[in-house]
């Protein structure tokens, strides 16, 4: 699946990641850290919206280091962006609807995901922008799966989310995983992140400071690798 390999990335002269690797994984990775250790520059250098100085993103056994973000979709990458980005002055129906359109079996999948998530069903005719914000972070999950992706990568799906769906969105990723979709997920809820996780990769200050398998390890020393 999804691998990075020593990635340098930034912004213009600044630089974010240093050397930092992603191990790959059929299921779900975790990468966890405070605010601004880097944690969404990784993930937009894995769907290609920044081009990485140094290192190799490879997908599925190919280098797509340098290939544009819709080729990496195309190929079966999908990034679900921090804030539950749809359309807000269109209905829930009409944003599944704006990326099933042209697909060979876009009805399908959009009947798929009214099944999947009882919630967009209920509020199908609901303008987006109307909807709550766990409701809003499924549509926005349910456009992605829409694409098919064998890959999906989320960062913070759970952020400003109140706590009583927060168990509805891990429930939602852990099933996806169980499916068989690779997940890269960025996560605040460490305890979460950890179960949900076959891997995860601790980054501070742009730099891993720990990695290991989920489940395996203490919830204390990813807090400590989070400080440098
Ligand atoms: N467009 C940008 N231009 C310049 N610097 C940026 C840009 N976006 C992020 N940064 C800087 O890169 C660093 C890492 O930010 P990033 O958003 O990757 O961190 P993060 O771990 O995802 O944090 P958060 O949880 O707050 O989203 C921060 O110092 C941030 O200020």
């Amino acid at each position: 699946m999804l691998e990075m390999i020593d990635i340098d990335a930034g912004y213009g002269q600044t630089s974010v990641l240093q050397g930092v690797s992603i191990p790959s994984s059929p299921k779900v990775v975790a990468v966890l850290g405070h605010n601004g250790a880097g944690k969404t520059t990784l993930l937009r250098a894995a769907i290609g919206l920044i081009r990485p100085t140094r290192g190799i993103v490879m997908f599925d056994g190919d280098d797509v280091t340098h290939l544009a973000p819709n080729r990496r979709v195309k190929r079966g990458m999908a990034y679900v962006a921090q804030g539950q980005q749809s359309f807000g002055q269109l209905t829930t129906m009409e944003n599944l609807q704006l990326v099933a359109d042209g697909r060979r079996n876009g009805k399908e999948k959009v009947a798929e995901m009214l099944e999947r998530f009882p919630a967009l069903r209920q509020f199908a005719t609901r303008k987006a922008g109307l909807l709550s914000g766990g409701q809003r972070q499924q549509l926005a999950i349910a456009r992605a799966l829409i694409t098919e992706p064998k890959l999906l990568i989320l960062d913070e799906p759970t952020e400003g989310i109140q706590p009583t769906i927060v168990a509805e969105i891990e429930a939602t990723i852990i099933g996806l995983a169980q499916d068989g979709l690779s997940v890269l997920l960025v996560e605040q809820h460490i305890g979460f992140a950890l179960e949900a996780a076959e891997k995860y990769v601790v980054l501070a200050s742009g730099r891993v400071t720990q990695s290991g398998e989920g489940g395996t390890v203490a919830m204390s020393a990813v807090h400590d690798a989070m400080v440098i």
